[in-house]
């Protein structure tokens, strides 16, 4: 019959089917008791998540190698791992799983920009953002996750469609920052009937059949309000976070207050509110005027443990450009500085 000693020896190499680590690294065998006369083990695992179908399979891989080694019955219990234990390796796990994602790239930071109710300036502030980063140096790109409302194509410029090479889609290049949206998968701008688990698909293929290449950062315009596509984009990518996007309308930062719930419960972490239309200011007397009231992004931060990472006024982009694009704030436009500033928040929170 085994030794407790030997059995430790037959365990420590399995692996724990979350952590990707062996049993040995992670401390996993945690009771053993023999009982001689009967050959009987029972053993007490932690692993890093339990009741799940990855249980099940390593219940059959221990009771196996026990039972080839001459155990007749097995006794398996499973317990979750101390969270100590769960956190030094849960990183490097999530930074597999998006890597992955990415064809193997690294170090790709992901943010949501979100919002509770449409028309509050989501998909603008995503593309001014990305742009942003991109001034700033780093290599960016965009997935325009509204698939209801998609509107980043137009909003850039965007008139070709992506290329496609062997079996993967070459992202479309506009001012140096990739972009692929559902609006270059359909004909005429017609609409679309999506239903929930299809939203998930189209997010996966985003990923897997897209060619990112190395970005420093990916930006995700996902559609207002909460809801199937933030689960899926919590699964795919944990280490996501959020920016969220309201107007300083207080029903615009009530509502907008339930997206950001939810970004708490999917542990994203929240990176600041951002203000859009917090105003409009008078070009003949300079005067502000505060069209949708006050105090909507600070409440909301307030709400979400967050900050306020600016104000927008209500403005356009200048219009005479040689190279068009209809929501693009340039480098010298009062709103494109503004622009500037939250995304050097952004990257010193994100790279600290
Ligand atoms: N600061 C601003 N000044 C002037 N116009 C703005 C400003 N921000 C956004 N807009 C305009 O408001 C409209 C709505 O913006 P946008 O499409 O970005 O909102 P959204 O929240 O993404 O909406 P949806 O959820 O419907 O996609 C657009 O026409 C956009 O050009």
């Amino acid at each position: 019959m085994l030794t407790n000693e030997e059995i430790i020896q037959l365990l420590n190499p399995v692996k724990d089917p979350f952590l990707h680590r062996t049993l040995e690294e992670t401390g996993g065998v945690k009771e053993i008791i023999i009982k001689e006369d009967k050959k009987h083990v029972s053993v007490k695992i932690g692993i890093g998540k339990t009741n799940t179908a990855e249980q099940m399979q390593l219940q059959q891989e221990i009771v196996g190698i026990l039972k080839k080694s001459g155990v007749t019955t097995v006794g398996l219990r499973f317990e979750e791992l101390p969270e100590e234990i769960i956190k030094k390796y849960q990183p490097a796990v999530e930074e597999e799983q998006e890597a992955s994602l990415m064809g193997g790239s690294k170090g790709t930071k992901f943010i949501a920009v979100a919002s509770g109710k449409g028309g509050v300036g989501k998909s603008t502030v995503t593309v001014n953002l990305a742009m942003s980063l991109m001034r700033l140096g780093k290599k960016v790109g965009i997935i325009d996750a509204d698939i209801y409302g998609f509107s980043i194509p137009d909003m850039m410029g965007v008139e070709n469609r992506p290329a496609v090479r062997g079996e993967k889609i070459i992202p479309v290049e506009r001012f140096g920052v990739k972009v692929i949206s559902m609006g270059f998968f359909v004909e005429d701008n017609s609409p679309i009937i999506w239903r929930g688990p299809m939203l998930g698909k189209m997010l996966s293929s985003f990923f897997k059949e897209v060619e990112w290449g190395d970005l420093d950062y990916l930006l995700l315009d996902l559609p207002p309000g909460t809801g199937d596509i933030a689960m899926d984009v919590h699964e795919m990518l944990p280490t996501c976070k959020e920016v969220i996007v309201t107007t300083p309308h207080p029903t615009a930062a009530f509502v907008a207050a339930r997206a950001g719930q939810m970004a708490l419960k999917t542990d994203h972490e929240i990176l600041g509110v951002v203000e859009n239309m917090a105003y409009f200011e008078s070009k003949k007397t300079g005067e502000k005027e505060y069209v949708f009231g006050q105090g909507g992004g600070e409440k909301l931060a307030e709400v979400l443990k967050t900050k306020v990472l600016g104000q927008l006024p209500l403005q356009q982009p200048y219009e005479e450009e040689d190279e068009f694009a209809p929501s693009i704030y340039q480098v010298d436009h009062p709103i494109g500085k503004e622009y500037h500033k939250i995304a050097a928040k952004i990257i010193a929170k994100v790279e600290e």
